[in-house]
């Protein structure tokens, strides 16, 4: 839009308060200022477009200036520069766009002009006029033909300017000649006079058709003005309009509600004008909505919130958290970014960014940084001249740019140094848990501090793995295939499953792996089948009346291997050795295949083992999809079971619901976690290599270790020994990861340990005190435990028998682990005698009677003969 009016500033001084002329406040009114530069104020001119990014267009007059000045100017945000004919051809030879360039006409003929200007596209600048009727007549015949047509005068005055206003064309005036209040300064020139000289109304009561917007340019609401009006506004700086009934009308003044004036221009063909104000109070609406068209949306609508939580958030909520907790905050930018770089489906990508959004401009609003502030900074960068080659810092670029996974950029971001003064962070750091001690704390604060990491919310997660599953459902191996080529990188696949007899070649294992499995085979088989009902349960109720119970095997089981992070064998045996037990007649297995297609020798020597009769090379939500429907050439199943990631759970959850797929699962096993119980008699060596042993799993585990009574020295040995075998493992990028939302509780009793531990409910508790075995009594909710110094949980992970497949999450106050029960339902049967139906009879017709169920009743009387 080419201005109304511009201020010429003296650069020099600018900043500074003029007792005459414009103040810098009301020189953001006009939004067009005007400075000449010469070689001893470019960096002034530099700095000054650094501060008033955003608040006005500046337009800068060069014609003293070296090309390279020239360019950096218009890269740091001058609209456009002023130059001489000379400089004009140098800066088309550099490409530079012609709208960004005025050309300063010297005046003396018509034709010298017209040749100077020839075959380019660029604005034209009169400076210092004399004579306007000279300009009058040169713009009558050819002005309008330009894209913008600038005039200086040597004597400004109001009639030369309205009159050069009128042409079209743009007045250049001195800040201190221009006024925004006639009245009180009869000799300065009226902005609003000027401003309102071009100005057209297309109605019959000569009021110009007002649109009034915020700084983000959503419309508030449309109303009227007239010169007095904009006058009015000018002065005070606020929205003032012409109320059709009651004439000059200050808004807000009465409601509270007020306007600041930010700027105002007119549009395109001069008949409507626009006001940028700052809404106050409730907002522009009489009905109390921020717009007269309803509430805001959007960016818009998040800032509010995000403004007025900040303001006042309510206890305990979310974004409060966000903003009291810079490491939070900072650890879901990094959570957030890596997401939406991982996303790829189009509802993914707009899923992510929202978070992403969402996050970045909670940081915004915790500064005191607002969305306009964002939208002046990209406005500023889009008319950069030289632009920056965008490549990424190292530590970004790393094995995630090559490789592209999800896993590769969160590593990266678990090891990016995260403040100074934030030693766990760094990358040589100190490797410690944060501490709490319980006495002098809320329960409130000590449950806070037994928050899990915060995982993403299940809706998201649902959101991608939606259309997944659906793809799977109606393309089968095709969809399976696509995504296990995306996500696995195993771009050589052709068939999605690996069917047995699976060929020797693809389980050779070292001697001592297979000696190890096999022990862990033998002890895991040996305590799933101590579980087994021997016999069916039978009961006789009344004489003749017999009821019994009896099991019986799920018949078509799938098995869910993760092999994300790490692959897990150990996860196919606990899984697989209890089916094979129970007695199911189809074992499916399906993990994530190798980047080359192949899985993990292990894994199909377990898959071999358990007498599995296929392995699905899928992962994540695809593999649960295709076990869950089947596809042409992977079974369908009754009942999933096993451990994985966020989108493994959410898979299970999403086709455990769906009727139509008639297929169950085991529990939600998410992220490991362990809880350590440890007293003065406990081991610190053994206490830090058992928190490690479940922190190395993934940056989204976590490890509580609740001390007993411990004294300052005790506290000390474990955490030194905690850093000290932290930073030995191979996997401490990971291991510090966890720690960092991992915590210490300080209690003094072994029943407050309990009590916190049950309340957590963890995956795996590890009782490293006095009398392990007696504490037993005390545990209410817990996947699996592990008692006394020499019963380490990995014993449990691969070779004790127990199961490793646990309830995470606190699940485990509701759910239990993987265990034979698991593979098995139920089946009850009742067998009567005549004598029988002869004693329990009458109580099944009467209760009939009352449930109005007639053939009910019937069935019994019927067969006794009686009425
Ligand atoms: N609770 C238990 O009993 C238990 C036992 C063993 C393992 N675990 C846990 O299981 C988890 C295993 O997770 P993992 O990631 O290593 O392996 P995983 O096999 O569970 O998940 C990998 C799959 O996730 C999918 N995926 C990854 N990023 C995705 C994205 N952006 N969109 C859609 N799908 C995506 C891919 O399909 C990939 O194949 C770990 O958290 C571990 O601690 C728990
Ligand atoms: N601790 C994991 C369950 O949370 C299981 C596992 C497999 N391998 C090693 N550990
Ligand atoms: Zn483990």
């Amino acid at each position: 839009m080419a201005p109304t009016v511009i201020a010429a500033i003296d650069l020099a001084t600018y900043g500074q308060d003029t007792t005459q002329g414009l103040t810098p406040q009301q020189l953001t009114y006009v939004s067009n200022v005007f400075a000449r530069v010469t070689p001893e104020t470019v960096d002034h001119a530099l700095s000054h477009l650094q501060q008033s990014v955003g608040r006005y267009t500046n337009y800068l007059g060069a014609t003293l200036l070296s090309t390279d000045h020239i360019v950096s100017l218009l890269d740091a945000g001058a609209a456009k520069v002023f130059v001489t004919a000379e400089q004009l051809q140098q800066l088309l030879a550099l490409k530079i766009d012609q709208d960004r360039i005025v050309l300063c006409l010297p005046g003396r003929t018509k034709e010298e002009n017209i040749n100077a200007i020839a075959g380019t596209a660029v604005d034209v600048y009169y400076h210092d006029v004399q004579d306007v009727s000279i300009v009058e007549a040169w713009l009558k015949e050819y002005g309008t033909d330009r894209p913008d047509v600038f005039i200086s005068f040597a004597n400004p005055d109001l009639e030369s300017a309205l009159l050069i206003s009128k042409l079209k064309a743009i007045p250049v005036l001195p800040a201190q000649s221009l006024t925004v209040d006639s009245q009180k300064e009869p000799n300065l020139l009226s902005v609003a006079k000027i401003v309102m000289a071009n100005a057209t109304s297309d109605r019959a009561d000569g009021l110009f058709t007002t649109l009034v917007v915020d700084e983000r340019r959503t419309a508030l609401g449309l109303v009227y003005s007239n010169e007095e009006s904009v006058a009015e506004s000018l002065r005070t700086g606020r929205g003032v309009y012409h109320s059709r009934k009651r004439g000059l009308w200050y808004k807000g003044e009465s409601s509270g509600d007020v306007q600041e004036l930010v700027s105002l221009s007119l549009d395109c063909d001069s008949d409507c004008l626009q006001y940028v104000v700052r809404q106050k109070g409730r907002g522009f609406c009489h009905l109390a909505t921020p717009t007269c068209f309803g509430q805001y949306t959007g960016l818009s609508r998040l800032q509010k919130t995000l403004q007025s939580r900040k303001e006042s958030a309510p206890a305990g909520s979310y974004t409060a958290r966000l903003f009291n907790d810079p490491q939070l905050l900072r650890a879901k930018i990094l959570e957030e970014a890596t997401e939406l770089c991982d996303a790829n489906t189009k509802e993914e990508i707009a899923f992510e960014a929202a978070d992403v959004f969402y996050f970045a401009l909670t940081k915004c609003i915790s500064a005191g940084v607002s969305l306009e502030d964002v939208e002046r900074n990209l406005d500023a960068k889009s008319i950069k001249v030289k632009r920056r080659q965008g490549d990424a810092k190292p530590a970004f670029m790393g094995g995630s740019a090559n490789t592209g996974s999800q896993k590769e950029v969160v590593k990266e971001a678990a090891s990016i140094p995260k403040s100074k003064d934030d030693p766990a962070g760094t990358k040589n750091g100190r490797i410690a848990m944060k501490r709490l001690d319980t006495t002098n704390e809320t329960p409130q604060t000590i449950l806070k501090a037994l928050q899990r990491p915060s995982q993403r919310s299940s809706d998201k997660i649902i959101a991608i793995c939606n259309p997944i599953i659906e793809a799977v459902k109606t393309r089968g191996d095709a969809a399976v295939l696509e995504y296990t080529h995306k996500f696995e990188k195993a771009t050589s696949l052709t068939s999605p499953v690996l069917k047995a007899p699976f060929p020797e070649s693809l389980m050779t294992l070292r001697p001592e792996t297979k000696e190890a499995m096999d022990i862990s085979f033998e002890n895991i088989r040996k305590f799933h089948a101590a579980q087994k009902e021997d016999k069916p349960l039978i009961v006789e109720t009344m004489p003749g009346v017999v009821c019994s119970r009896f099991a019986r095997a799920i018949e078509r089981v799938g098995l869910y291997v993760p092999g994300g992070t790490a692959v897990l064998p150990s996860s196919a045996l606990m899984l697989g050795v209890p089916a094979l037990v129970a007695g199911c007649k189809k074992i499916v297995l399906a993990t994530p295949p190798r980047a080359d297609g192949s899985v993990t020798p292990e894994v199909v020597y377990a898959a071999h083992k358990v007498g599995a009769e296929a392995i699905v090379l899928a992962g994540g939500a695809q593999a649960i999809a295709a076990m869950a429907y089947g596809t042409e050439s992977i079974s369908k199943v009754d009942k999933i079971l096993g451990p994985g990631n966020q989108f493994v759970t959410a898979a299970k959850m999403i086709v455990s619901n769906d009727t139509n797929a008639g297929v169950s699962m085991d529990m939600p096993a998410g992220p490991s976690e362990v809880l350590v119980v440890a007293d003065a008699t406990a081991n610190p060596v053994f206490v830090a290599s058992d928190l490690l042993s479940q922190a190395e799993h993934g940056v989204d585990s976590q490890v509580i270790c609740i001390a007993v009574g411990l004294n300052e020295t005790q506290l000390a040995a474990i955490e030194d020994e905690l850093h000290s075998q932290a930073m030995a493992l191979p996997r401490v990028d990971i291991v510090r990861g966890a720690i960092e939302h991992s915590i210490t509780l300080c209690v003094a009793t072994i029943e407050e340990a309990m009590t916190l531990s049950n309340e957590y409910a963890p995956e795996h508790l590890i009782l490293q005190v006095q009398h392990a075995e007696k504490v037993v009594d005390l545990v209410e909710n817990a996947g699996s435990v592990f008692i006394g110094p020499w019963t380490p949980e990995s014993v449990g992970d691969y070779s004790a028998g127990v199961n490793h497949s646990l309830p995470t999450f606190g699940y485990a106050k509701q759910y239990s682990g993987v265990n034979l029960g698991s593979y098995i339902k139920h089946i009850t049967s009742s067998n009567l005698t005549k004598e029988g139906l002869a004693a329990v009879g009458p109580a099944v017709m009467e209760l009939a009677r009352v449930e109005e169920l007639e053939a009910h009743r019937r069935a019994v009387s019927l067969r006794l003969g009686v009425a």
